[in-house]
């Protein structure tokens, strides 16, 4: 089969390496001529994945009808504030039959539509034809082909399969899942409580501290879900307590690190220059605020996320705002 993966930032590319390492020609687009090149003359990508040898079944393309055409599945890690503007030129370049699986783990800003939402209007793909892919995946541990295991979730039993048999290798475990909602939701809310947690930590706050903000998290992205329609037991799976423990504990995780240097200080502006990479959860905590108030769900470590990035509250104003909540039911 012929794969195409739209982005050669660090998922993009490790993704494209497991659907090569799964039997398949794969071409990446991207939007520089430097790191294609560098990708189809050194098989590298040392911005990106540094220290990886590529297969050699992987090319790579500015021209990203070119990299569509003839490609049964597509699959997109751009940046999710990025990627409405970058691929609604582009509808009529995917095949007819092609599978499009979002790997991305954002909330769009200005629609508050989830990745497969977006894509699903943007390339004009039905809702049968498109899967999401989520789980506790640092690309950078995937890239060194480390055990791993993900979710897969169609709205078609079917969809769900063929990309989940698609990119199964002999480190990377597939399942499947019908509820599209709860597997994108438990990706990018992850994002915004990894935030959470690395602020805590870059104050120095230590594993109590930690493991209440990542359970009570995950409380708050189940809750959001089911209120959008989701399933709570995806969000005990790996999706999403999977990927939070991913996230939470990892020096990798872009998300962690950024809300590590806040919590130590800096500003969100220096965090971001300093962090490098797509930490989704600095925009997406907006995004996924405004649904949870739009459904009426309280969502508290989110807003105190929104606070400390976009609304001046000290990390300590922060911290005391969440310790001083009255008591109430664990649910
Ligand atoms: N890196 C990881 O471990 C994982 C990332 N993801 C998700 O995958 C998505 C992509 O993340 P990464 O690959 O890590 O990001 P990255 O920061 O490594 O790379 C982003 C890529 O998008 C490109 N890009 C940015 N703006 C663009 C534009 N306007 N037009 C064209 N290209 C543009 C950059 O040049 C770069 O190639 C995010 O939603 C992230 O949450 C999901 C699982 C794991
Ligand atoms: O989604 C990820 C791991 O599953 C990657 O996390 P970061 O985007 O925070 O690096």
């Amino acid at each position: 089969m012929r794969a195409c993966v739209l982005g050669t930032g660090s998922w993009g590319t490790t993704f494209a390496q497991v659907l090569a390492d799964a039997g398949h020609d794969v071409v990446l687009w991207g939007r520089s001529e430097a790191v294609c090149a560098e990708v189809r003359e050194a098989h590298t990508n040392s911005g990106y994945v540094p220290g990886v040898v590529l297969p050699e079944r992987i090319t790579a393309t500015t021209d990203a009808r070119a990299a569509l055409a003839g490609a049964s599945l597509v699959a997109v890690a751009l940046p999710s504030q990025a990627v409405r503007s970058i691929l609604s030129e582009l509808p009529d370049a995917v095949e007819p039959d092609a599978v499009v699986v979002s790997l991305m783990k954002g909330v769009e800003l200005t629609s508050d539509e989830r990745m497969s939402e977006l894509l699903a209007e943007a390339l004009r793909v039905p809702a049968a034809r498109l899967a999401v892919l989520s789980g506790p995946n640092l690309a950078g541990e995937i890239a060194q082909r480390q055990p791993t295991t993900t979710v897969v979730a169609s709205i078609s039993t079917e969809t769900a399969q063929r990309v989940a048999h698609a990119c199964a290798t002999d480190y990377f475990r597939t399942f499947t899942n019908t509820d599209v909602i709860g597997v994108e939701l438990g990706g990018a809310v992850k994002n915004v409580i990894a935030l959470a947690v690395g602020i805590a930590q870059g104050k120095g706050y230590g594993d109590n501290t930690k493991a209440s903000i990542i359970t009570r998290g995950l409380s708050e992205a189940t809750r959001l879900g089911v209120a959008l329609g989701a399933s709570a037991a995806t969000f005990a799976g790996l999706a999403g307590m999977g990927d939070l423990v991913a996230t939470c504990a990892s020096p990798l995780s872009r998300n962690h690190t950024l809300g590590v240097h806040i919590g130590a200080g800096m500003s969100l502006d220096e965090a971001v220059a300093v962090t490098g990479g797509t930490a989704e959860g600095a925009k997406s905590c907006r995004s996924v605020l405004d649904l949870a108030r739009r459904h009426g769900v309280t969502m508290s470590i989110t807003a105190a996320v929104v606070a400390v990035l976009y609304e001046g509250t000290s990390v300590e104003d922060m911290v005391r705002a969440l310790i001083t909540r009255p008591p109430r039911p664990e649910d």
